[in-house]
């Protein structure tokens, strides 16, 4: 692999298997100096959102950035969507980008199916983050079966489906770790608004009617926007409704 053109600013580590690229990078954090990806072939412990399992069976991708965001913790959050444009511009190199869409709040959708999902997770005090660490899934080669999902999710797909291009995960975190690194750039100096306003630009749903899961309730209405601060706005028949965190069914 040629690795000319990565972003020199970041380190990598690549491993064959790991428990967690998460777990690992919250190991690593102590004597970390500089961003870092960890990429792993494959993990024994993946986790998702929620507190669920994430299989990450041989050849499908597994990596975690682990890094020192600056500004506060609302504003760490929303490298949520960061890090999901940067999947979708890594993506576009190997399948139609038409194809691709972003589910809020951070999943991406290939042809409609959920292809790649991304984890965050920080440690701090005071109100100050101290690392953020963002984990990212994707099906190159295999997706999970609906059994293995929860009821209503969108069905799983893997990239595999839609390309004959040779997937390696290599290759795929060099596309991700430049991508990343020219939106973090971009987030910097322009903030949000760019990056909300591209993000938009592909959102999967925009416009319709769709659930959002919180709690126990569920909060039926049409996906107007994502707000200054990241929330889902819906249009519902009490009015406006912006919601921080959920789970989106369509
Ligand atoms: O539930 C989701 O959609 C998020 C899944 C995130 C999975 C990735 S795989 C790499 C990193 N290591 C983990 O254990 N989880 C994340």
């Amino acid at each position: 692999m040629d690795w000319a053109g990565w972003p020199d600013t970041y380190d990598r580590v690549l491993l064959d298997e790991v428990d967690s690229t998460m777990a690992e990078a919250a190991r690593r954090a102590p004597t970390l100096t500089t961003p870092t990806w960890i990429l792993a072939r494959s993990q024994t412990a993946g986790r998702g959102r929620r507190g669920r399992a994430w299989r990450n069976p041989w050849g499908n991708f597994a990596a975690t950035l682990i890094y020192r965001p600056d500004g506060p913790p609302d504003q760490v959050a929303l490298r949520s969507f960061v890090a999901a444009l940067a999947l979708y511009d890594a993506l576009s190199k190997v399948v139609p980008p038409a194809k691709l869409s972003l589910k809020w709040p951070n999943d991406v959708l290939l042809g409609g199916g959920k292809v790649a999902g991304i984890l965050l997770e920080s440690t701090g005090v005071a109100g100050q983050v101290n690392w953020l660490s963002i984990g990212i899934g994707i099906n190159l080669t295999q997706a999970p079966s609906m059994a293995e999902v929860e009821p209503g999710a969108v069905p799983p797909v893997a990239v595999a489906e839609f390309t004959t291009a040779r997937l390696r995960p290599e290759g795929v975190l060099f596309e991700l770790a430049v991508a990343f690194d020219a939106l973090e750039r971009s987030f910097a100096t322009y903030g949000f608004e760019p990056i909300r306003n591209r993000w938009l630009a592909h959102a999967a749903k925009l416009g319709e009617t769709i659930t959002a899961r919180v709690g126990s309730d569920n909060i039926v209405g049409v996906f107007d926007t994502v707000d200054a601060a990241g929330n889902l706005v819906l249009r519902t028949p009490r009015g406006p409704k912006a919601i921080a965190a959920a789970e989106v069914f369509f």
